[in-house]
Parts: C-alpha cells; sequence; structure tokens
C-alpha cells in the first residue's frame, strides 16, 4: 500500500539546513548591497524566526548630526513619562516563576542568578513581573538554552519597560522590527576594521588600559534603561565572557561617612557617541552631557546604588575636577576592583542575560577569536532619582559586617 501523504508545518529541524539560504544571501552580499552575513547559528535563528536580511544587513537608522538633536530625542519623545516598574506589582516570594522553574541557582552572594529549566518566550505576565523583581533584587538573571526569536525579546522587552523600549538610532540592529534590538556584533559595526582589531585582541592591556571597558549602557538618557536584555546566539568557544559588578554591594563598601558625603549628590554623564555642535560649527565634536544622582533609589527595591561607570561619569556637580577626578577613581575602584561584588559569566549559544542597568556596571572581556554575535533590548526605565528616605541593600537585609563599613577587604 502506498503510504499515505500528510501535509504538515515545516518542522523545526529544515531550518537546521541554511545552505540553500546562505548561497542566497552570500550572492547578495557580493553585490554593493549592504549585506554583511552573520554566523551560521544567527542565521539559523533568523531563519526559524522569520527575519529577511535580503534587503541589507544589519540595519542601520539614520545618524542624528547635531548634539541638540540627540539632546532632545528622548525629552521630546518621552515627555514626562511615569514608568511602573513591573516588579512592583510582584508577588514578593516569585511563587509562579520559582515554581515553574527546574532550578534557580545564585552565582554568588551579592549578585547574578541562573534559572534552569524555563523559556523566555513563555513566561505569562505574572512571571514575569516576578522576573522584574528577581532582575532588581540580583541585578542579572541567566537563562541558557533558550528558544528565543528577536520578535520575543522585543516583546518581553517592551513589556518590562512599561511600553517603551530603546530606539537607539544610529547603532546596528536587526531589520524589519521597527528599531529597539540592536546587534551585540564586532563585524556589524560601520568600522569594520577597527572592530576586527578589537575583536582579535588577545595580549595583555597596556596599563592605561587596565580598566578599559566596564560601562553603563545609555546614562546620558533623561530615561536611561533599566532592564537591558542580552541574547547571545553565536559566541566563541573560549574567550569573550561579560562581567557585571553590584552598584548595591558598591555603595555598600563605603563607610558611612564617605556614604554621607556622596548621598543626594548629582553626577555628569556622557554619551557614547559625539556631534556637531548646531551653536558652534568649529567648535569640533561633542558629547551629550547629562545630569543625574550619583546614587540612586531602585524604585522597586528602594535600595540605594551607586550609579558611576568609568567610561560616562565625567564630573560631579560642585566638585572643582581635581576633587572630582579623586572621588570618581575611588568610587571606579571599588566597583572595578572588588571581585567579591561581580559575576563573570561564561557564555553558551542561545544564552539570555537580563540585568538592571540601574544597579549594575558591566564590561565583555576581549580576549576572545572567532564568532560573536548577539541581540540586545533595552526597556527604558524612570528618571533616576535619590530618596533620601530609603537604604542601602546590607541595611534593609541586614547583613552583618563586612559590607557595611567594618573589616572591608578593600582597606589595605
Ligand atoms: O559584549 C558584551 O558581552 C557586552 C556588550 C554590552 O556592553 C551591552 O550589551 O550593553
Ligand atoms: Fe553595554
Amino acid at each position: 500500500m502506498a503510504p499515505i501523504a500528510v501535509e504538515t508545518a515545516p518542522a523545526q529541524s529544515s531550518f537546521e539546513d541554511i545552505s540553500a539560504l546562505k548561497a542566497q544571501l552570500q550572492e547578495i552580499a557580493k553585490t554593493d548591497s549592504g549585506l554583511i552575513l552573520p554566523p551560521d547559528n544567527t542565521l539559523r535563528r533568523y531563519a526559524r524566526a522569520g527575519i529577511d536580511l535580503s534587503k541589507g544587513y544589519p540595519f542601520f537608522p539614520p545618524k542624528p548630526e547635531f548634539v541638540q538633536d540627540v539632546t532632545k530625542i528622548r525629552e521630546e519623545a518621552r515627555g514626562d513619562r511615569t514608568y511602573v516598574d513591573p516588579g512592583t506589582r510582584a508577588d514578593k516570594e516569585k511563587k509562579a516563576l520559582f515554581g515553574a522553574a527546574k532550578e534557580v541557582n545564585d552565582l554568588t552572594t551579592h549578585i547574578g542568578t541562573e534559572i534552569v529549566g524555563l523559556q523566555l518566550e513563555d513566561l505569562t505576565d505574572q512571571q514575569k513581573d516576578e522576573l522584574a523583581l528577581l532582575v532588581a533584587e540580583r541585578s542579572i538573571v541567566f537563562f541558557r538554552d533558550q528558544q528565543l526569536t528577536p520578535q520575543a525579546q522585543q516583546a518581553l522587552g517592551v513589556y518590562l519597560g512599561d511600553g517603551e523600549i530603546e530606539r537607539h538610532p544610529q547603532v546596528a540592529q536587526v531589520p524589519g522590527l521597527g528599531g529597539g534590538i540592536t546587534l551585540i556584533w564586532a563585524d556589524g559595526r560601520k568600522d569594520n576594521s577597527a572592530a576586527r582589531t578589537q575583536r582579535n585582541f588577545r595580549r595583555p592591556y597596556p596599563s592605561e588600559k587596565l580598566s578599559f571597558g566596564w560601562h553603563t549602557d545609555l546614562v546620558h538618557e533623561p530615561y536611561p534603561p533599566g532592564y537591558t536584555h542580552l541574547h547571545q546566539d553565536t559566541v566563541p568557544r573560549v574567550g569573550g565572557d561579560t562581567l557585571w559588578a553590584s552598584g548595591y554591594a558598591a555603595y555598600d563598601k563605603l563607610s558611612p561617612a564617605f556614604k554621607k558625603l556622596i548621598d543626594g549628590l548629582n553626577g555628569v554623564y556622557k554619551s557614547a557617541h559625539q556631534y556637531k555642535d548646531e551653536n558652534d560649527p568649529e567648535g569640533g565634536l561633542k558629547y551629550v552631557l547629562r545630569v543625574h544622582p550619583l546614587v540612586r533609589t531602585h524604585p522597586v527595591t528602594g535600595w540605594k546604588s551607586l550609579w558611576v561607570n568609568r567610561s560616562h561619569t565625567v564630573g560631579i556637580e560642585g566638585f572643582d575636577k581635581a576633587e572630582s577626578d579623586a572621588l570618581l577613581e575611588y568610587l571606579h575602584n571599588i566597583f572595578e576592583r572588588s571581585t567579591d561584588i561581580q559575576v563573570r559569566w561564561k557564555w553558551t549559544p542561545g544564552t539570555s542575560a537580563i540585568w538592571d542597568n540601574r544597579t549594575t556596571i558591566h564590561t565583555v572581556s576581549f580576549d576572545y577569536e572567532g564568532e560573536r554575535h548577539g541581540t540586545r533590548v533595552s526597556s527604558l526605565a524612570e528618571k533616576p532619582y535619590y530618596d533620601p528616605k530609603s537604604v542601602s541593600r546590607a541595611e534593609a537585609l541586614q547583613i552583618d559586617g563586612f559590607l557595611n563599613g567594618q573589616d572591608l577587604p578593600h582597606r589595605y
């Protein structure tokens, strides 16, 4: 008897063979099409998700020309945004999230938790709220082995951002999704050659580059991102780890007197990119500058976090340059040199990291060769604020001793 022909939807595995798609895109890439072919694993993910690269990859929105435009972009777009953090709605015990997970493992005492056995795509709203609370408390949460489309990553970001994600001007993005899903991919930068050099940088840094790379994202914005989700679909076998450090714990490493000194101060934060100045056409390129509190209160936990980073915090209001340089140098060192308040993550393909950009600094380790590609969605948060009535994490959790100004490991 002849076998019965059954029509079925294409199985997931039909996307495992991307050779025809790849050959087609390679042809397009040979023409002047603005198409740089992503790594195979990324192509497979995009094929599953129906992302069309034939009209170019990555997608670059037009770069704003003047520093005045960039300064205005978010102010005008957001007006006076009020942000309801989904973490404020969550059940404190996180029963829906933890109950569905196979394992929940804290990675260090002060920062980082890994959840095993959950797919981010499947989370209910209740679980998303509890995830927000967990990220707010632990500063970063990891999920390996995710089958995550860029569309689902974007939708989760919109949820966590209470309707708004960063729609970044100028940087490389996934095409066709209306913006807001940016690429972490050295080869996809416009200045490809410089990026490749950086990617292949395996020698030890010269001493002036000792702290190279530590930063917090988009701190020059009036409403900088909070929950930030990086999904790595292609990673090198060795190297290219990412490190995060806790701003709650960095703050708790300070003595009571030092805390008192910096509580309520404002810092000056600059953008990563520079632009022309409409009012000073001959004056060269300028950074966007924004004033935010040096210590900010987290709206979900109510805890204070140190909010400085070496790449973008350029001064402290009211202090002269020598003074603010000295204070900031000390604060950066607390963050960057305290290994007990950091987590270092070794990626595997298909891993998602969701961190709180309000309470962390982070850096990639530039010690890898080979392909590394990820997609990132930054959920917008509240305007940073300092509440004088808020408490530190160690005070709130009544953590004994060493973080609280006694016998600190950094007191050498
Ligand atoms: O490449 C990495 O691991 C980190 C990239 C980064 O700084 C970011 O996603 O904001
Ligand atoms: Fe970053």
